[in-house]
């Protein structure tokens, strides 16, 4: 045996239990690269190197990176794609990215509050999957350097918050001061004949000046919002009402920048860097169509800008400041009678939110108001269509189902339509809903159901071997009746006995996976249609990835942020942006048989169609038992019909707030918890 072999046997053999930890780890990490990203590795050392969980999806800084990789040779060009769990570092010489290898494969970096564990991989080319570039909304203007630095430091002087009057709010996310008019959150609209003794103050008349003479503006605003947001506030995802204000909305930002998000109804996102002292302008589709909002969070994605390190550089992470803004607006006095009807208040009837949205209870009986609202009369409303919907049984759902031992009592609180009563013939099934609609659907299909409330189940306590609820504690308005659900639930189990609980989880991506209900949406621009909605749609697990799941993008410990009190209106197959809110039912009633053929839509035996989407129907058959409520209206879709809209209340769930819910019920032990497709889940046993 040659002398290199034998030495490279032994340094193999030396390979210490860490390095191969190290080298497994490297090895997935280059797989999840491949499997999911198309990015090939490559063995042979070249001068590129992938850092998997060195992206800004991992919280790692451009700047923090760039340290670490810097001190091993020349750094080239530093890629990082944006929310990706990897970076690439390309070395002017190979011997850089050699050492880099070496050094820091299988290393933990800090970055910020984030920890994270490098593993590189050499790459023959630096390429990724470029995320569709978008433009601006329609309408949407940024001027930059718009105000000077003096006129930034005269304007912020010219705010005295010290001042407490009516229209001065201590919102709990964020400060805000009117001028002019108060705007109120309670109604989302002004007092137009109320003005407030104060009006604009004299500092902003310059800059208002110059937006006429720049013709930006023909008029001169008439009311002005301060508001003022320290780092980690934002406000939620919102449309200036209609017929409160004008068509043009001018925001001033001063202090620091942040990053606002304007939205599309069909889901489109385009995030806009507003710099200290620029100014925005909103337009046409982007002031009256688009919503715009700013994410509550300490850190914001932004271009980098670091000449050293090549002008394609990428994003980094820049730390918000305290960031305030001037909004002027033009008070409206005639209905507003825009070209956007679908999101108009003016033209009443034909809006996708509803006229009103309600508030978060704080109180038992406004609780069951909201749920009574917005939750039982919704799904009553829309059972036949929602029925349709929900065919599809979901795998871990069935896994547990299939555990029981023959014989076992199963009840399924909040059976819907039924969908797991027959899953495992074995079993002695019973359901109950709170929907008498969906319990007749259930009893049409020969199933043993009940109408009932899953807060008092009239079953015996102790009577059943196991019990499941599925996409229904979601739906209970407060923290006490979420709890006394799963009491209830706990009541009713034998001792030993078994309880699966599935909610809808806040975070939609979850180990750098985007949930069935996001990656829906993806398909649905690509022409696809989709299968189920919200909660219940079902794909089986891929591995989890090797990358370590750090949501720095979502500073979520502060979530349920509404409209100042109201609920706020979920875009469907978006990410959340608050925990408590109202979610969009297109309702698609069933078609004559004729026209259900001819639709393509359900297949030749007149059974609903797997890939039907109801969130995408544009059928315009009223369901017969739907009443005109706050909680419906009409939406105009493509094409010109309406179909109605319910909203549904939600309460998504954070990671470990379900555990943390079932811990307060005594005499059980949580077994496992998951997360299954956007939804948390746990199996409980009662002791
Ligand atoms: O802070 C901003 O720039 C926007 C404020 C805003 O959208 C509003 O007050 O309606
Ligand atoms: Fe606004
Ligand atoms: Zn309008």
């Amino acid at each position: 045996m040659d002398c290199d072999v034998v030495n490279n046997m032994n340094a193999a053999t030396r390979r210490t239990k860490g390095d191969k930890k190290v080298l497994k780890k490297q090895q997935k990490a280059s797989h999840t690269l491949l499997k999911h990203e198309g990015i090939s590795t490559t063995s042979q050392p070249t001068k590129s190197l992938v850092v998997a969980n060195g992206g800004l999806g991992n919280g790692v800084s451009r700047e923090d990176l760039f340290a670490a990789v810097n001190q091993f040779g020349d750094v080239e060009s530093l890629l990082m794609p944006p929310q990706k769990p990897y970076a690439f570092v390309t070395y002017r010489f190979e011997d850089g990215a050699r050492k880099a290898h070496a050094q820091l494969n299988g290393k933990k970096l800090q970055s910020g509050e984030n920890s994270v564990t490098f593993y590189l991989s050499y790459v023959d080319s630096v390429k990724h999957r470029e995320e569709a570039l978008v433009g601006f909304p329609e309408g949407l203007t940024l001027v930059e350097d718009f105000v000077s630095l003096e006129e930034e430091a005269l304007l912020l002087a010219a705010v005295d918050w010290s001042m407490s009057n009516e229209a001065q709010k201590a919102l709990k996310h964020r400060r805000v001061k009117h001028y002019g008019f108060e705007f109120r959150y309670d109604n989302n609209n002004v007092d137009k004949d109320k003005p407030l003794p104060a009006g604009l103050p004299d500092e902003c008349l310059p800059v208002l000046q110059r937006c006429l003479q720049d013709g930006l503006i023909n008029v001169l605003p008439d009311q002005l919002t301060v508001n003022q947001y320290e780092s980690g506030q934002g406000i939620p995802p919102h449309v200036d009402t209609h017929s409160a204000f004008e068509d043009t909305i001018l925001s001033l930002s001063l202090g620091a920048k942040a990053v606002m998000e304007f939205r599309h109804p069909d889901g489109r996102a385009v995030p806009v860097v507003l710099p200290e002292r620029s100014l925005l302008v909103m337009k046409g589709e982007s002031r009256y169509l688009w919503t715009h909002g700013i994410t509550p969070r300490k850190f914001d994605l932004v271009p980098a800008c670091e000449p050293d390190v090549g002008s394609n550089s990428g994003l980094t992470l820049s730390k918000r400041g305290t960031r305030t803004s001037f909004t002027f607006r033009k008070i409206r006095y005639e209905p507003c009678c825009c070209a956007f009807p679908s999101a108009c208040d003016s033209q009443e009837g034909t809006s996708p939110y509803p006229p009103s949205p309600p508030s978060l209870p704080c109180c038992h009986a406004d609780a069951t108001l909201l749920e009574e609202e917005y939750v039982h009369r919704v799904y009553d409303a829309i059972a036949s269509h929602f029925s349709r919907t929900r065919h599809t049984p979901w795998p871990h759902v069935c896994r547990f189902l299939s555990s029981l031992p023959p014989g076992s009592v199963l009840v399924d609180v909040g059976c819907g339509n039924g969908k797991y009563l027959g899953v495992n013939p074995q079993l002695i099934t019973v359901g109950c809903d709170r929907s008498s609609a969906l319990v007749q659907i259930c009893a049409e299909r020969g199933f043993q159901v009940f109408v009932s409330d899953a807060l008092s189940v009239p079953l015996r306590t102790a009577s059943c071997d196991a019990c499941i609820s599925i996409a229904v504690i979601h739906h209970f308005s407060t923290l006490e009746r979420r709890l006394a659900a799963v009491r209830e639930l706990v009541r009713l189990l034998k001792p030993g006995g078994q309880a699966l609980i599935y909610v809808w989880a806040y975070e939609q991506e979850y180990n750098k996976q985007k949930s069935k209900y996001l990656k829906d949406h993806d398909k649905q621009h690509n022409g696809e249609k989709s299968k189920d909605t919200p909660e219940e749609s079902q794909e089986s697990h891929e591995e989890p990835s090797v990358f370590t799941t750090c949501h720095v993008e979502r500073d979520v410990k502060d979530a349920s942020e509404m409209t100042e009190g109201r609920l706020s209106v979920h875009t469907n197959r978006t990410a959340f942006n608050s925990q408590d809110l109202l979610v969009p039912w297109h309702l698609k009633g069933r078609k004559t048989h004729g026209e259900e053929e001819s639709s393509g839509r359900f297949s030749s035996r007149g059974e609903p169609n797997p890939d039907l989407d109801s969130s995408m129907s544009s059928d315009t058959t009223h369901s017969p038992d739907s009443k005109p409520s706050p909680s419906d209206n009409m939406c105009q879709i493509p094409g010109g019909s309406s179909v109605p809209v319910f909203h549904r209340y939600y309460h998504v769930f954070q990671q470990g707030e379900l555990e943390q819910l079932c811990t307060q019920v005594t005499g059980i032990k949580v077994q496992t918890s998951y997360h299954d497709q956007g939804n948390w889940c746990v199996v409980l046993q009662k002791e």
